[in-house]
């Protein structure tokens, strides 16, 4: 294997170029998954926080993970290696203290912590000090930590563990190119901080940030950092006209510095459209684009000014998906970019942290499918092999007719999906189903419930690892879980809930339960992706047709029901969220996937209705997190997702309520979808804060018709709420829903609580509703703005 650092060193210098930037093959990657391939950063993280190491070791072992990561992928053939890309928690929350971008309300602890713990108690929170918002990152599963600016916060630069890692690489003569956020981006995704003057945004700060860039640049210049990488991914939303000024502004600064490394910006996550001329125009050196998000042809390319001159980092290899690249496809379109763009460099198009590590690990993907699979590591291979075909020539084989995909082919499954008609879409009108449901259900005013799973118990957890080792049957198994839904079932009896719910305890992550249930899914061991922090999910390879194998839930569910008087939810995961968070099938649109699972779910609500079920919840958490970035893309899928939804609810009768649980969003569009999914219920994850969702929804008067539960209390965070604090909120909620069309629940599942937390949170939460169902009583209460 050529070492790309030691090349560098010695046969391109006489170049005589201030800024070395010659190529081989050109061949990089924007980013590397952080967590290892065994989850360690989990495990040493997890380790530190429980007290079972020490943070000389935490520091010790995150160097290591780093490390070793760069060693590998220089040790692939990669060119270019990207450096800073691992982190202990989150990149955006580093890159904002690389730049000293700390949220003024840890003041009163940053003396008193060593600066790793602060970081932590900023990601995690402490007792008194509410963590920094979770947010969605660029339609991705990833969250990140939100950074807080205020108009005085002091930016300085923090940049010692980005140098030492440079240095100690290139002591072992690897060149890395640190890979940092673009300061528009690490603006545009802070928020102000809570308390800063009205009308102040982060990115009114701009100026002050480029300053510290250009500290950086010069600092990494000093070091004989050849190149450096400034991922601005809001350019692949839309921004306004000021927005894509500030960009051409920034970049000539950045680019003005007389001596510096070179400048590679990426648009990652989709097309940067109106931005690429702008940067085009700039002095920066280099532009990556994501080439999968939008294929954009090299004639349209051709037609950027300036963009010729650029190196181009093409982003062929998709680091958000697992499936390989066509080669033969693949290289064609790089041989035409590069008559274009004779500067060309093979690369992917995002970092490939979104993907597992290590296909080769698994052992029982089916083998015509793992044949068409791609982790990250199989991905900087296929980098490398593409660079070289583009450089060297490729081999005949290539351009040989790939085999026949038929495996995936269910000709019923696609006989019934021709044969959807729009009826099977549509359910009894709203104002036949309100009394049939009610007759049924004959449920008091503001009824409770919770949103579906209690807690997994260290018992289950431990069965159901049991059962997979083959050291309990099925039999013993399905007892230990029917013990816990009587449990589970008991429990909400004795706290007075009106409608409840089976607990999920057979449930490890809802989404791979259901895929586990339905052909055309495959499972990985190994296929860990961050989250967030220590947080991983092992998302399911969708790779054919989808067909139900069998009932899923019927089991549980009825087993829950003859144990009560009360009704018990039927609980589905909706399509949009199975494929959300699912690794999807390209070779066909994204909506005639969707309708498959919804008939298989729609199969599912029929057995349930079968076998007495009176409500159905369809979880759709995920519907909002697929909302393409920008403007032009979100007509057609909001269009094709409520119709999968409505595929699925359709063909409920008028008597079974139908509940849904949303993420909801600020935009109205997506709103008006939310009220189109027709669900008799509608409850929400609150993705910010209980009180945000209840202002959204008072500014709009609603905007969702039927039933709504706002959430009255946050089921996640570890506060135990006091029953006035719940009341306030329903009677908050009642103003604005409508007491006639409020329910009540707590924002999200149960299942990663303790007991101890759920039991006086539920209790309170009934207390609060039967005082509001007392004041209703007495006529009181607040006349609600129904519809
Ligand atoms: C993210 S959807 C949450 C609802 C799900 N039924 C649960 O309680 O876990
Ligand atoms: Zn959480």
């Amino acid at each position: 294997m050529t070492n790309p650092g030691s090349r560098t060193q010695a046969g391109r210098t006489q170049a005589g170029r201030a800024l070395d930037g010659e190529i081989e093959y050109g061949s990089s990657i924007l980013g590397y998954p952080r967590i290892g391939a065994r989850r360690e950063l989990k495990r040493m993280l997890e380790s530190y926080w429980h007290g079972g190491s020490t943070r000389e070791q935490l520091v010790a072992a995150g160097r290591e993970l780093a490390d070793e990561t760069w060693r590998e992928l220089a040790a692939t053939g990669l060119e270019q290696v990207p450096g800073n890309t691992f982190s202990f928690y989150d990149h955006v929350l580093d890159n904002a203290l690389l730049f000293g971008a700390r949220s003024s309300r840890f003041d009163d602890v940053a003396a008193d912590l060593h600066p790793l713990d602060l970081y932590f108690a900023m990601a995690r929170g402490l007792p008194d000090h509410p963590a920094l918002e979770l947010m969605k990152y660029y339609g991705t599963n990833y969250h990140y930590r939100q950074p807080e600016i205020n108009s005085a916060t002091p930016f300085s630069l923090h940049a010692e563990d980005l140098l030492a890692e440079h240095a100690r690489a290139k002591s072992e003569g690897i060149e890395l190119r640190p890979v940092v956020l673009g300061p528009i981006s690490l603006l545009l995704l802070s928020k102000a901080e809570p308390g800063s003057p009205q009308g102040f945004s982060p990115i009114d700060r701009i100026d002050e940030l480029v300053g510290v860039y250009l500290e950086l640049l010069d600092a990494l210049a000093k070091q004989g950092c050849k190149c450096i990488q400034l991922d601005e991914p809001a350019f692949t939303s839309d921004r306004t006209t000021e927005e894509l000024a500030l960009l051409g502004r920034v970049y000539d600064q950045l680019s003005a510095a007389s001596v510096r490394p070179r400048l590679l910006v990426t648009g990652q996550y989709g097309d940067l459209g109106e931005a690429l001329p702008v940067l085009a125009a700039t002095r920066v050196e280099a532009i990556g684009l994501d080439l999968v998000t939008e294929r954009i042809s090299a004639s349209s390319l051709a037609k950027v000014p300036g963009l010729k001159r650029k190196r181009l980092y093409a982003g062929v290899i998709n680091g958000r998906n697992v499936w390989k690249a066509d080669k033969a496809k693949t290289l064609d379109y790089l041989l035409e970019l590069k008559e274009v763009c004779p500067d060309l460099v093979v690369s992917t198009s995002t970092s490939l942290m979104h993907v597992p590590i290590d296909l080769l690990i698994e052992y029982d993907i089916p083998g015509d499918v793992a044949d068409r699979l791609s982790f990250a590591k199989q991905k900087v291979r296929e980098v490398v092999t593409l660079a070289k075909a583009v450089y060297n020539g490729a081999p005949e084989e290539w351009y040989k007719r790939p085999r026949k995909m038929d495996f995936k082919l269910k000709h019923d499954v696609r006989q019934r999906v021709a044969a959807i008609t729009p009826q099977m879409r549509e359910r009894a009108p709203y104002e036949e189903r309100k009394p049939a449901q009610d007759a049924v259900l004959n449920l008091p005013l503001v009824p409770t419930t919770t949103l579906g799973s209690f807690p997994q118990t260290t018992e289950i957890r431990t069965a159901r690892y049991e059962y997979g080792q083959g050291r309990l049957s099925w039999d013993e198994y399905v007892e230990v879980l029917k013990a816990e839904i009587k449990r589970v079932i008991e429990l909400q009896e004795d706290i007075g809930l009106d409608v409840l719910v089976h607990g999920e305890a057979e449930r490890n992550d809802m989404v791979q339960y259901f895929a586990e249930l339905m052909d055309g899914f495959a499972a990985t061991h190994f296929g860990w992706v961050q989250v967030y922090g220590s947080r991983c999910v092992r998302p399911p390879v969708l790779y054919g047709d989808v067909k139900r194998k069998g009932p899923m839930t019927v089991e549980w569910i009825s087993y829950a029901q003859s144990l009560t008087e009360k009704p018990v939810k039927g609980m589905l995961t909706g399509p949009l969220t199975m494929l959300g968070r699912s690794f999807v099938r390209q070779d066909q649109p994204l909506y005639e996937t969707a309708e498959q699972i919804a008939l298989a779910l729609r199969d599912e609500v029929a057995d349930l209705e079968k076998a007495g079920i009176k409500i159905i919840q369809i979880d759709e958490p995920s519907m909002r997190e697929l909302l393409p970035l920008r403007e032009r893309g979100r007509e057609g899928y909001l269009d094709w997702a409520v119709n999968a939804f409505k595929l699925t609810a359709g063909g409920a009768k008028p008597a079974t309520q139908i509940h849904t649980h949303i993420g909801y969003s600020s935009i109205a569009q997506v709103v008006d979808a939310f009220d189109k999914l027709d669900a008799d219920v509608t409850s929400i994850v609150a993705t910010r804060s209980i009180d945000w969702v209840l202002s959204q929804l008072a500014e709009r008067g609603t905007a969702i018709a039927r039933g709504v539960g706002p959430g009255v209390y946050e089921s996640r965070s570890a506060h135990i709420p006091e029953i006035d604090e719940i009341d306030d909120r329903i009677q908050r909620a009642a103003k604005v829903i409508g007491a006639e069309r409020l329910w009540v629940n707590p924002d999200f599942g149960l299942k990663t609580r303790y007991y101890w937390q759920l039991e006086p949170s539920l209790r309170n939460m009934v207390a609060a509703a039967r005082r509001e169902r007392r004041r209703l009583a007495a006529g009181q209460a607040t006349v609600g703005a129904s519809r």
